[in-house]
């Protein structure tokens, strides 16, 4: 198999990456609408696909945007691995604004979300004990530091359900918990991941200290500044990712996520939503 890395852009990221031979493809989903244009292109001769995770302009909240359809046509576009690169808030000291972080845990405090291609019907229960692919972290944060940024590899991400950031209370209670970083995207977009077969990491960049720290609070213009002090920096990460990747991928783990997960009988199945999981469990399904 060869690489063909996804990348999902988040805030301050929704113009894109630098790919050659680029060009915006149709691409639909049975599960709904994807952000934004699906946009396909080359670094190094090796194929990129990218996504703006809010849309053209920022138009979508964290609670619209449609995970399911965003996983899903990366899949359908024969995407192997799909990078995050989102905004954080760091809720430790020593993760400091315009740091990187290659997050491996999560705590999902969202609400609401549909949060799994599977459903009454056609039952799956995928592992998430290791919910990021350990080695798209590394290339990820190799990559990042290669390219002159502070990067913490390991870092536990509390995705809450916004728009509005936390209070003191909930900043300093999440602290507690032993989140490391905070967001309103990662969730269920890594269990989406997993479910389709798609090792998946993050790259967060850290924008703000939150609000846990005496007299501090985090403002949205704050995010985007930083974002924007950093985007090049991000696509230059991407950029030497890509570069470095072998050119043949070995297996993952996450490429059978789903061997023995399904547990619905085949007799039991429902044929409509087994039709809508051609991509994301075509391999166990067919
Ligand atoms: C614009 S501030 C909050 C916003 O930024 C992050 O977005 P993303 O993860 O897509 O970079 C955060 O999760 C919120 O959605
Ligand atoms: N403090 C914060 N809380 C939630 N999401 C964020 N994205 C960037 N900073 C954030």
């Amino acid at each position: 198999m060869i690489w063909h890395l996804g990348v999902i852009g988040g805030s301050g990221l929704a113009e894109g990456l630098d790919l050659d031979d680029a060009q915006e493809i149709a691409v639909s989903s049975p599960f709904g609408t994807p952000s934004g244009p699906v946009i396909t292109g080359k670094i190094a001769g090796k194929r990129v696909t990218f996504i703006a995770r809010h849309g053209k302009g920022h138009r979508l909240t964290p609670s619209a945007v449609d995970y399911r359809a965003n996983i899903d046509v990366l899949k359908r576009c024969g995407v192997t691995d799909v990078l995050s690169l989102s905004a954080i808030g760091s809720l430790a000291e020593d993760m400091a604004p315009g740091h990187f972080v290659a997050v491996d845990q999560f705590i999902d405090r969202t609400q609401g979300r549909c949060g799994s291609f599977f459903g009454e019907g056609l039952v799956a229960h995928v592992s998430l004990a290791d919910p990021v692919c350990a080695r798209l972290s590394k290339l990820a944060a190799d990559a990042a530091e290669a390219s002159g940024a502070t990067v913490h590899r390991g870092g536990c991400y509390i995705a809450i359900e916004g728009p509005q950031f936390s209070t003191r209370a909930e900043s300093r209670l999440y602290r507690q918990w032993g989140a490391q970083v905070i967001g309103m995207t990662a969730m269920p977009e890594a269990r989406l991941g997993r479910e389709a077969e798609l090792p998946y990491a993050v790259l967060g960049m850290v924008t703000d200290y939150d609000c846990w720290r005496d007299g501090e609070a985090v403002a949205a213009s704050e995010v985007f500044a930083v974002m924007k002090a950093n985007a090049a920096l991000a696509r230059e990460t991407v950029r030497k990712l890509v570069v470095s990747l072998p050119k043949k991928r070995s297996a993952s783990p996450v490429d059978t996520a789903l061997d023995g997960a399904i547990v619905t009988a085949p007799g039991a199945r429902d044929g409509n939503l087994a039709a809508m999981l051609d991509a994301v469990a075509g391999r166990v399904l067919r």
